[in-house]
């Protein structure tokens, strides 16, 4: 048994002290798991978009100070009292949408978004209202209850998935957001089917995944849509058969869309973030059947809208957390998945950080450098 069961731990975190400024790395004091909860000894976390999104003040439930980050893998450090479904050693990936196995969304086929302790994992907080992470005295709030960017943290038992240890921590854990949720909008979320012509808006990590599931699943055509330059020959080489560039044309993106398909695409997907490309992407859909799906989260405030007759005339609009996964039974599928060789991980990650320099990783995704930084402890 580890000398740190029952006892706080002091280790070093980035915290987010306010928005829109940079992370800073503290000593924060880390309190032992209460009954239902694991504490975990994360060794690497990916950045995500979403990260950035709350550190730049765009999340309506983003908090301060807080630890972010939700893409992360680790080591159970210790349970607390109850937990029966992982011990210490046990190598987990934190999970932002728990399964409790339990709730009418758990029990229900239709949706992975477990409700049992969402109400205060939105106010940055445990189940029982109350925090584990202090800082020089002043408490600190939890992000999407997983908080990786700390050498320690604690959630939930229902929000943290077992897998096998044989998988490198270092890139499984980007299986705890970005490729599951691009995958499996693919895959759950819209369905696509073989001899599909789909279009994916964003070539990020998220859009990336969104043209691997794609692929996998027949899509005939996948044309990948980005304002980047650079993610043309990357997301050629996940399966995208074409790339757009709306910046090399002066119709809208929706109009050339509909042009190059005969009419409009079978499935579309958002991966960005931006309520104009939402709209472009609805738009870009095929009379009758197109069906678009939403992966990117718009900032505080912004709406979407189209014209009904849009949706008058057949086109769907989706959404998708998570790309569907019931995530305690999806994330050890999709890891198995990934050592199989089935699954593409490794070519995600594009740099890699010490705790010391997470402000890069913001750096780069901003610059339009990065695919995905693992930052590892
Ligand atoms: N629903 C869910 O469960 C999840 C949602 N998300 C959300 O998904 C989105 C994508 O995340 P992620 O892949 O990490 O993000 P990235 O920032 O890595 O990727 C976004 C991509 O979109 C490009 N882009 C930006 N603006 C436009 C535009 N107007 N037209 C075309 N392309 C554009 C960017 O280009 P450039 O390189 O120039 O920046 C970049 O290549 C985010 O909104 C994130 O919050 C993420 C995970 C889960
Ligand atoms: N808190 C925001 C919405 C943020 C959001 O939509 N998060 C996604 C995951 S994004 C991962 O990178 C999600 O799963 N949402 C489901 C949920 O229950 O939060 C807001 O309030 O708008
Ligand atoms: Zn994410
Ligand atoms: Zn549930």
């Amino acid at each position: 048994m580890s000398d740190t069961v029952g006892k706080v731990i002091k280790c070093k975190a980035a915290v987010a002290w306010k928005a829109c400024k940079p992370l800073v790395i503290e000593e924060v004091e880390v309190q032992p798991p209460r009954a239902g909860e694991v504490r975990i000894q994360i060794r690497s976390t990916g950045v995500c978009h979403t990260d950035s999104y709350t550190l730049n003040g765009h999340d309506p439930e983003g908090l301060f100070p807080c630890v972010l980050g939700h893409e992360g893998g680790g080591v159970v450090e210790s349970i607390g009292e109850g937990v029966t479904t992982v011990q210490p050693g046990d190598h987990v990936i934190p999970l932002y949408i728990p399964q409790c196995r339990n709730c009418k969304f758990c029990l229900s086929p239709k949706t992975n978004l477990c409700s049992k302790i969402r109400a205060t994992q939105g106010k940055g907080l445990m189940p029982d209202g109350t925090s584990r992470f202090s800082c020089n005295g002043k408490t600190l709030y939890h992000f999407m209850g997983t908080s990786t960017f700390s050498e320690y943290t604690v959630l939930p038992e229902i929000s943290v998935a077992k897998v096998n240890p044989a998988a490198p921590l270092d890139k499984i854990c980007l299986l705890g957001c970005g490729i599951p949720t691009g995958y499996g909008a693919a895959i759950n979320t819209a369905g696509v089917e073989p001899g599909s012509t789909v279009a994916v808006f964003g070539c990020g990590a998220v859009g990336l995944a969104v043209i691997m599931g794609c692929k996998e699943a027949g899509a005939k055509r996948i044309i990948a849509v980005d304002i980047n330059p650079d993610k043309r020959q990357i997301a050629q080489s996940f399966g995208a058969t074409e790339f757009l560039n709306p910046k090399e044309h002066d119709k809208p993106t929706q109009q050339v869309l509909v042009d190059l398909t005969d009419g409009g695409c079978d499935y579309t997907f958002e991966c960005i973030g931006n309520v104009m490309t939402m709209r472009a992407a609805l738009e870009a859909c095929h009379k009758g059947w197109g069906v678009s799906t939403i992966i990117g989260v718009a900032a505080s405030g912004k709406e979407i809208s189209t014209r009904p007759f849009q949706l008058v005339t057949g086109r769907v609009w989706k959404g998708t957390a998570f790309g569907g996964w019931k995530s305690r039974d999806g994330v050890p599928q999709l890891v198995e998945k990934y050592l199989s060789g089935a699954m593409k991980v490794d070519k995600f990650v594009t740099h890699t950080f010490d705790l010391t320099e997470i402000n890069k990783a913001f750096d780069v995704m901003h610059q339009g450098k990065s695919i995905r930084s693992v930052v590892n402890f």
